[in-house]
């Protein structure tokens, strides 16, 4: 029998909003647009789905297999949609490690804002564009404006710990309360990401996303990255997790080892009419202890571990009995039993959800507080609360309930005896408005969630007798006598009709009433059964399948968002880099064009002005050498006997000629060298700017320094007698003075110039000529010796004359032996050269560096235009890889009925 009036509408409306405000980490909207912050809903309790069977009046026979049909197909739904989920993590798990990886290479981007602009709508965008939110819906913005969802009542059992895991436990709803708003971002970016949010702090001040650098921001997302990564892998072991607690708690002696022995179909744990379990007995599936059956029982501040023998003391099932009531030496003891139920119907063991039932002490007012906090750390999924129907809710019963309501509004309600109740609809009555009081939402879902049973009267399977010795329905129920029956077609009182008179059914009813009664009370057992199944499925989706949708859907959510901005960021950068590159191709070009340029003229202006500088040094000192001894050398002859220094005298002034002339060719090869310099750097300021030739300074005092002049040593002259009377010289003045005629020329001789005349050979002959042949003979002798030192006067009045002339004949020739003019021609033009070489070496060098630079600049651009057009690849595919699997979560529907089954059961 099921009773309460709980009505669907609710259920609908209840699960339509259950998931989409469900985890702590936001919410996610039903059109596909990303929804912002928080919403703390899922951690409120809610009812079972939709898709709850609703019984009709059709026969039994189908009833029951409807109801089956219907337990299958919810079963079947949860498991699809667990393994859409873990399909789905590990396509999330591999878009995130592909993103991680890429930001390593491509720092990820983040959306930035305007600092002192809060309620901006325009966080900067790269290139920009405009704001991420205009990109989205602008629910967004709407929802900023909302007042902000609180966190309503919240399962208190998950506690994975790290701040991506707080989807849906009661750390994450802590965390709510107690952090603060991320504080360095405006509330809009905050907004707009749910895991993937950057929370920049430093010393104490605040900084905005942008006062970080991009590598700073990818190195952040790179922990955020990793952080959920290893947040996936936790929650794939959660959603592949089959397990499942159900503690079965109620009053002292209500019946709860009875109805644990019921659901599980064998006698396990002692039953007595005396309160007995006094510790907590948690019956898991032989399978998990090497499928061996036995008890461990835990003794107080001991943690368990069944890999440890330390931590637990072992006995066999038989010796429960007597472990139960030993609560001074264990909290509590694990049974491992084998399970006698079919595979689908098994509770402990059905692949979908593996029930572990643990069966607590009766409540009072000592252990109530115990109860709550071992429900607490042992992650209960699932409350069952046993109450006696003859007793009703006791103060400490109520007291529970109200304590635990507060983490749990919806409670799986057991009303148990009710064999033993004579006025049936009295006593429902009176139970349900009690439970009105203790908890009105259980009182709303009372069709799903209350139970009228009586445990005792449920066939055990065949075989599975009392194992703990004894029989432990010492009330004299037909517990354990009976029959199994999973279908129910054998009527396990056929024939014994007086069972029902045991359990308050007085005075013993016609046998075929109390056949059809027993049925009765076996059917609403089942019913409980697949209610109960339904509701731990309908529980596990919330605290398992729900928070990992919800997470996934933040999770997709922020990297699709991430991925539309850094494709954009990619975009743009791809852009921007195009366009330089576009500009940088004419520069380029000018820049090479002006380097062959620049070169060709250095080379002109180097070699003209080496060129100059050799020609006029080869002429200037050619000349001047040809004609030093034409020069006025400022020296006066100091007569015959001073000769010798005079010809010294001669040379060195000669030679000190000569190195002037060396030195004003040197002078205007500097000269040269200032207009050449000045030429390079107009032709440098031309080309590549001022800001080169700042510390660039000419030192033309600096030239000739190093390769000096030194004429002195390296001419070494000779003097002859000849250079002192040159006869050439001689002879040709007398050459000049024949010329003048004959009469001038004894006029000369006679005329007493004979000493002191030009032509001394003339006047001797002359003077021949006139005395005739024998005067002459007389004369002869004196006048040879006469003419003799007339003619050595006469050559020693020409040495002032003669001796500079051939003293530069000398001069030359040595000079001319030595290459003189050519080598100083050849070192001061080399000197011009080296003093120019290095500038224009300079301003080549500088002007190289400009193309090789424009050169490195386009190859670093199209560097990153590669890696731009590869991000921009890489971010579409990411954002709609995402999307895609976003859209898939979000087609789990964890709210809903099984398709066809709500049609089925609303007829
Ligand atoms: N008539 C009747 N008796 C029942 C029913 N369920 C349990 N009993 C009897 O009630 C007594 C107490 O049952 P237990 O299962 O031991 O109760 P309990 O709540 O586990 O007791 P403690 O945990 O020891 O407090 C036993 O004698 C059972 O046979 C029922 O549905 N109908």
């Amino acid at each position: 029998m099921t009773v309460g009036n709980g009505p669907r509408s609710q259920h609908a409306d209840h699960l339509t909003t259950l998931l989409h405000d469900d985890s702590g980490y936001g919410a996610s909207t039903m059109d596909g647009n990303f929804a912002d912050g928080w919403n703390p809903g899922m951690t409120e309790d809610r009812p079972t789905p939709g898709g709850t069977p609703v019984l009709d009046d059709g026969s039994e026979e189908s009833e029951r297999q409807r109801e089956a049909i219907a337990g299958h197909t919810i079963q079947m739904y949860y498991n699809r949609n667990r393994t859409s989920l873990i399909r789905a993590i590990g396509d999330t798990e591999a878009v995130l490690a592909k993103f991680q990886e890429m930001n390593q290479t491509w720092p990820t981007q983040y959306p930035q804002e305007i600092q002192n602009e809060p309620h901006s709508a325009s966080p900067t965008r790269p290139g920009s564009r405009p704001s991420l939110q205009h990109s989205f819906s602008t629910r967004d913005l709407d929802n900023e404006s909302a007042p902000s969802p609180r966190p309503g009542p919240r399962r208190a059992e998950t506690s994975l710990g790290s701040r991506v895991s707080a989807e849906s436990s009661s750390a994450a709803a802590q965390q709510l309360t107690s952090l603060p708003e991320p504080r360095l971002l405006n509330a809009q970016v905050a907004h707009e990401f749910s895991l993937l949010k950057l929370e920049l702090k430093m010393a104490g001040r605040e900084h905005s996303v942008h006062s970080f650098d991009k590598n700073a921001i990818a190195s952040l997302l790179d922990n955020q990255f990793r952080e959920n990564i290893r947040h996936l892998h936790s929650l794939r072991d959660r959603v592949e997790d089959t397990s499942s607690k159900v503690l079965v708690t109620g009053d002292l002696n209500a019946g709860k080892s009875t109805f644990c022995n019921a659901l599980l179909r064998q006698k396990i744990l002692p039953e007595d009419q005396q309160p007995c379990t006094s510790i907590f007995c948690e019956v898991l599936d032989a399978r998990e202890n090497g499928q061996i059956e036995e008890v461990h029982a835990i003794p107080h501040n001991s943690i368990y571990n069944r890999d440890d023998e330390s931590t637990y003391e072992v006995f066999a099932i038989k010796e429960l009995e007597q472990i139960v009531t030993e609560h001074e030496k264990y909290l509590n003891c694990k049974i491992y039993i084998k399970d006698v139920r079919p595979f689908e119907q098994s509770l402990l063991n059905n692949g979908t959800v593996d029930i572990a039932l643990i069966d607590a002490p009766g409540l009072n007012k000592d252990s109530v507080q115990t109860t709550a906090v071992f429900a607490r750390q042992q992650e209960i999924d699932v409350i069952v609360f046993v109450v006696s129907a003859s007793n009703h809710f006791t103060q400490s019963a109520k007291e529970f309930i109200f304590n635990a309501a507060r983490e749990k509004a919806y409670m799986f309600t057991v009303v148990n005896g009710f064999d033993q109740i004579r006025d049936k609809q009295r006593c429902e009555k009176m139970i349900l408005s009690q439970l009105a009081k203790l908890s009105p939402t259980t009182f709303k879902e009372s069709k799903e969630l209350v139970h009228f049973v009586s445990s005792n009267v449920i066939p055990m399977a065949p075989g599975s007798g009392p194992r703990p010795g004894g029989d432990f329905a010492a009330g004299g129920g037909g517990s354990g006598s009976g029959s199994f029956d999973p279908n129910g077609d054998d009527d396990p009182y056929d024939g014994d009709g007086e069972k029902e008179g045991k359990h308050g059914e007085p005075g013993s009813p016609a046998k075929g009433k109390g056949k059809g009664k027993e049925k009765e009370k076996i059917r609403d057992f089942d019913y409980l059964e697949s209610s109960l199944r339904r509701f731990v499925l309908e529980k596990r989706a919330r605290s398992k399948l729900a928070p990992a949708r919800t997470y996934l859907m933040n999770l997709l959510g922020d990297m699709n968002r991430l991925a539309d901005f850094n494709r954009d960021a990619a975009q743009s950068e791809l852009d921007r880099v195009q366009k330089e590159l576009e500009d940088l191709e004419p520069q380029h070009e000018a820049s090479k064009k002006a380097r062959s340029e620049v070169s060709e003229e250095l080379d002109i202006t180097l070699e003209s002005s080496t060129t100059d500088t050799y020609n006029y040094t080869r002429e200037t000192l050619t000349d001047s050498i040809n004609r030093v001894s034409e020069q006025d050398l400022g020296l006066t002859y100091p007569g015959p006997f001073s000769c010798l220094q005079y010809a010294e005298d001669i040379k060195d002034a000669m030679l000190s000629e000569i190195s002037n002339t060396v030195y004003l060719c040197e002078e205007r090869a500097r000269n040269k060298s200032i207009q050449g310099f000045n030429a390079i750097k107009n032709l440098g300021l031309m080309h590549v700017g001022n800001k080169f030739y700042e510390g660039h300074i000419f030192h033309p005092e600096k030239m000739f320094m190093k390769r000096r002049h030194n004429l002195a040593r390296q001419v070494d002259i000779d003097l002859e007698m000849l250079d002192f009377f040159d006869f050439s010289y001689i002879w040709e003045k007398q050459e000049k003075l024949a010329g003048t005629g004959m009469a001038g020329t004894v006029a000369l001789v006679v005329g007493g110039r004979l000493l002191g005349g030009a032509s001394w050979i003339d006047g001797a002959l002359g003077a021949f000529k006139i005395m005739g042949v024998n005067g002459s003979k007389r004369l002869i002798l004196p006048s040879l010796i006469t003419l003799v030192g007339v003619a050595l006067a006469f050559a020693i009045q020409q040495i002032p004359a003669s001796l500079p002339r051939r003293l530069s004949s000398k001069l030359a020739t040595q000079l001319a032996a030595q290459d003189y003019v050519h080598d100083n021609a050849t070192r001061i033009s080399a000197e011009v050269r080296r003093a120019l070489k290095n500038p224009s070496q300079d301003l080549r060098i500088e002007l190289q560096r400009g193309v090789e630079k424009l050169e490195k600049d386009r190859e670093d651009r199209r560097g990153i235009k590669a890696e731009a057009e590869r991000a921009r690849t890489y971010f579409a595919g990411l954002e709609k890889n995402s999307a895609n699997v976003r859209r898939r979560v979000e087609n789990v529907d964890l709210e809903g009925a099984p398709p066809g089954l709500a049609s089925q059961y609303a007829a």
